[in-house]
């Protein structure tokens, strides 16, 4: 599903957060949102889901304008995405029962989605009886089975520790080839940007203005992302982070 923002702006009130955004998202595309907290990040993600509406400008998907949310157009979350009183499998197996599927067909494809994200024997357990890396497994698994032709992910992996947020970006990545869906990803995570993404698009503070934009392309990439180190430096230095080792360093006594 092709995304198209033609001149989008965002205001609530008079807090101006988005401005005149243009561009085009393939169909298959990854397209990564990185930019300063509070710069409108989320708003664009929650237009494409059809949660909030452009101030001015169209926002369509395959042509048509978006209003209001569908289940080609799924979004995942950080964190809180399942329900606490349903099991893995159930949780998983409710996104099928949305699309009016029979409860035994949902279970049985819940159970296939569960071991592709490695949860077999995990089926019975509730969400605070696994570990924060295996819940968002299981969120991928919820967002995956339903087939969105559109996959939001609003720093899906931005609660868990660095080594798991890895593994998890691993498993992310398989899902994405092997489905092929449109994605758009926000995240605080430079290398998650570079290591997922076909595109990545820096913005400015609010309100928001694209900086920069940056076509990798659908290579493979491992998590050595020695290769792109030249733009990742450019990235974090967009970003107001600085990666130069020959500045003064501040002298002791100094105040930084
Ligand atoms: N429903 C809303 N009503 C009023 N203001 C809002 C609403 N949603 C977002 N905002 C404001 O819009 C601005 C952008 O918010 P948004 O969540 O999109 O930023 P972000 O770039 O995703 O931030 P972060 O990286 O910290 O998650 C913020 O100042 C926020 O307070």
């Amino acid at each position: 599903m092709e995304l198209l923002f033609d001149q989008v702006t965002k205001s609530f009130g008079d807090l101006n957060v988005i401005k005149q955004f243009d561009t085009t998202i393939k169909t298959g595309e990854i397209v990564a949102l990185v930019g300063p907290s509070g710069c409108g990040k989320s708003t664009l993600l929650h237009m494409v889901a059809g949660l909030q509406s452009a101030s001015t400008g169209t926002l369509t998907a395959n042509g048509q304008g978006v209003s209001s949310p569908s289940p080609e157009r799924t979004l995942v979350f950080q964190e809180h995405a399942l329900y606490p009183w349903m099991t893995l499998l159930e949780n998983v197996a409710l996104a099928l029962e949305f699309q009016n599927q029979p409860k035994q067909t949902a279970r049985n494809e819940a159970g296939k989605w569960l071991g592709r994200v490695k949860l077999t024997g995990f089926e019975d357990y509730y969400p605070h009886q696994v570990s924060g890396g295996m819940r968002q497994r299981c969120a991928l698994a919820r967002a995956f089975i339903a087939r969105p032709q559109v996959l939001l992910l609003d720093e899906p992996f931005g609660a868990l520790d660095a080594l798991t947020r890895m593994t998890l970006q691993s498993v992310l990545k398989d899902l994405i080839e092997e489905e092929r869906p449109t994605v758009v990803l926000v995240t605080h995570d430079v290398d998650e940007a570079l290591y997922l993404a076909d595109r990545v698009l820096v913005f400015s503070n609010r309100p928001a203005v694209v900086l920069e934009e940056i076509t990798l392309g659908h290579i493979p990439k491992t998590h050595d992302l020695s290769a792109f180190a030249d733009i990742r430096r450019d990235v974090l230095n967009l970003l107001g982070i600085d990666t130069d080792t020959t500045s003064t360093p501040v002298e002791q006594g100094e105040t930084a």
